[in-house]
């Protein structure tokens, strides 16, 4: 009966940060096998094997409307992420397959990598660190450089969810000034986080000198940063993207506000297009160019990852899928 049982389900995994996929098929075991489909591009998914799934797991590939189409038995789609804007959610719902993101993972660790960037760049820390490289007679004059006591700073937070309410418990201890921007939060969230609700992302674009963001990509905020935003920015601001790179509208924008000075400084663990396309700003970074020194740093999308949250992160994501397929619980579901 147990046999017949394991051999009920097919569960297929897309691709994988950490290949193979023996945690989740451990998860998984006694109700389903693992279909392991290795495939990161969507136009490569074989619609075969995409017919027998009973549930898919999804790490980078897209899914969008022709890959729904080919799910013919396909009961719910997990991703192994939080963030699901390569996921057609409403094609998923208009086939009638229900989507679940992962919300629970990682969050510690895009919190700490987020106040990482806020630190070094206040600090200039890369810029000291090019700077005592060359040392000489003057080795400590070189690197006295204006700097701002992190009580004087005022940070905004836009997007106070699960990692902007981590970076806010981080922050209050360094005496920062908190902002915050989230018009879906209730009335009293900001009292029981413990920053200062703004209503207007102008505002706290124009109150901070330091800008994290933490909100999704989605119809409202892709492209968000443009010109006109990172002009409403205070002069001299240092503005923190762990969130997504499609919140940039472009690195031009970036790239102007930078060589003219309103930004002080960028950390960016993600970028507009990942892995990045050839762009002038990149370029001046990559060949340390002397005006970009210590002012932009970038990070390859890797503000989620430990060892504890990459296990957390597959162990989540396939007993979710375990979960439904058992008794059909839908935990974290997302809706369009
Ligand atoms: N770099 C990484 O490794 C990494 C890892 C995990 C998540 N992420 C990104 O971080 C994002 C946030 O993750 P989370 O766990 O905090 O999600 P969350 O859903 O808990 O929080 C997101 C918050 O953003 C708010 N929001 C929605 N639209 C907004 C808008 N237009 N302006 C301001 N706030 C808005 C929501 O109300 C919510 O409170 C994810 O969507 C994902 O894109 C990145
Ligand atoms: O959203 C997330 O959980 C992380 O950013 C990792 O997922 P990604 O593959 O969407 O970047």
């Amino acid at each position: 009966m147990r046999q017949a049982q394991a051999e009920r389900f097919v569960v297929g995994i897309t691709d994988h940060m950490i290949p193979p996929p023996d945690l989740e098929a451990a998860v998984l075991d006694g109700i389903a096998e693992v279909d392991f489909l290795d495939c990161r591009r969507e136009e490569d998914l074989d619609p075969e094997r995409l017919a027998r799934l009973d549930a898919l797991l999804v790490w980078s590939t897209r899914i969008g409307p022709a890959t729904v189409e080919r799910l013919k038995r396909c009961r719910i789609v997990v991703r192994f992420g939080v963030g699901y804007d390569r996921v057609d959610v409403a094609a998923l719902e208009a086939a009638g397959i229900p989507f679940c993101n992962n919300p629970d993972y990682g969050t510690e660790e895009v919190a700490d990598h987020a106040v990482a960037l806020i630190l070094s760049l206040q600090r200039r820390l890369w810029e000291h660190d090019a700077r005592a490289r060359s040392y000489g007679a003057t080795w400590q004059a070189n690197t006295l450089t204006p700097l701002r006591r992190s009580t004087a700073a005022t940070v905004g937070v836009v997007g106070v969810g699960r990692i902007g309410t981590a970076v806010v418990n981080r922050l209050k201890g360094f005496g920062h000034r908190i902002l915050g921007y989230d018009p879906q939060q209730p009335a009293g969230h900001e009292k029981a986080v413990g920053y200062r609700r703004v209503r207007r992302l102008a505002d706290l674009l124009a109150d901070s000198d330091i800008v994290t963001f933490h909100c999704p990509l989605n119809a409202e905020t892709r492209g968000l940063l443009d010109d006109r935003m990172l002009a409403a920015m205070k002069p001299g601001a240092i503005l923190v993207n762990t969130a997504r790179g499609e919140l940039f509208a472009g690195l031009d924008p970036l790239e102007r506000a930078l060589r003219s000075g309103h930004l002080a400084a960028v950390g960016t663990d993600v970028l507009p297009v990942e892995p990045p396309a050839p762009h002038p700003l990149l370029d001046a970074w990559r060949s340390r160019e002397a005006w970009l020194a210590g002012r932009l740093v970038v990070t390859p999308h890797n503000a989620f990852h430990s060892d504890e949250a990459a296990i957390e992160m597959r162990r989540n994501a396939a007993e979710t899928v375990r979960l439904f397929l058992e008794d059909g619980t839908l935990r974290n579901r997302i809706r369009d």
